[in-house]
């Protein structure tokens, strides 16, 4: 269990988020590409792509700090549902519609990681998984054996009964020590069928971001933060085992009636 406690920002409204959460990613990538060639993270689907999109897309003020070096980015996926990429429930396709194809091309292209289409009609989604988590080892255990990848940073979500990536409360998976990425065959959100990184893999990234927007989030937001009773959804388990390392991108609404001390600005 992490000692320090997460870092909880909220803001007025959508662009405040926006800027804030540019300001943070950008920090990350900076940071990534002091240390290594690329700029490794993992995505969720759900509003986050959008938010994103937003956040990056925007006009920056021109210094080599504020600007995004897509080229170096490696974009793998937090979670995604075992449909094929062109699908509406991809989260492989929204994220290329929010994101990758608004990208003016003086930014460069991101390296995008998608599942293996061949067996997303698979009864189980082991091999998905599997092939997934090999796709992983390549990128993160090329030169050394590592026993979990360092993700630079994880982009995810949080659902209004707590899950996040595809790790839902009081399913088996939460308590997966090994795998990297795991199959999910039962998600209560359509579609039933996912891959989901486990929450080892997600505790060990250098920095993890929440993005919960809007009034439906804060029932949730209350038990994640603030009730013993919350303290074993998902959610509340990637604050426990990162604790300073993960930062939530709210806006005022998700978190009105939340006692946990929150900011306003980074
Ligand atoms: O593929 C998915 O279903 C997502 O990765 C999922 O984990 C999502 O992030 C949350 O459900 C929050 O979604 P919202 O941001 O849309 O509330």
């Amino acid at each position: 269990m992490a000692s320090a406690s997460p870092n909880l920002y909220s803001f007025p409204n959508s662009n405040a988020l926006a800027e804030s959460l540019r300001v943070y990613v950008l920090r990350a990538q900076n940071s990534a590409l002091s240390r290594h060639e690329s700029f490794r993270l993992a995505v969720s689907g759900g509003s986050l792509p959008a938010v994103l999109a937003k956040a990056l897309l925007a006009p920056g003020n021109g210094s080599p700090e504020d600007t995004p070096q897509f080229s170096k980015w490696h974009i793998f996926f937090a979670d995604e549902r075992a449909v094929p990429l062109d699908h509406e429930e991809s989260n492989y396709r929204l994220l290329k519609d929010e994101l990758v194809a608004k990208i003016p091309a003086e930014l460069g292209s991101p390296v995008i990681h998608p599942i293996d289409e061949k067996h997303v009609h698979d009864d189980d989604p082991q091999e998905l998984a599997d092939l997934y988590q090999e796709d992983l080892m390549r990128e993160f255990a090329a030169k050394d054996s590592v026993k979990l990848p360092v993700f630079d940073l994880i982009l995810l979500g949080c659902g209004p009964d707590g899950h996040t990536c595809s790790l839902f409360p009081g399913h088996d998976l939460l308590r997966e020590k090994d795998a990297w990425v795991a199959p999910e065959t039962n998600s209560p959100k359509p579609p039933p069928k996912r891959i989901t990184l486990t929450l080892p893999v997600v505790t060990h990234a250098v920095n993890i971001a929440f993005v919960a927007t809007g009034a439906g989030k804060k029932e949730i937001l209350k038990q994640i933060f603030d009730l013993e009773e919350g303290s074993s959804l998902p959610s509340a388990l990637v604050n426990q085992g990162a604790g300073e390392k993960v930062s939530w991108f709210t806006d005022h609404p998700a978190v009105d009636g939340v006692a946990f001390s929150r900011r306003g600005s980074l």
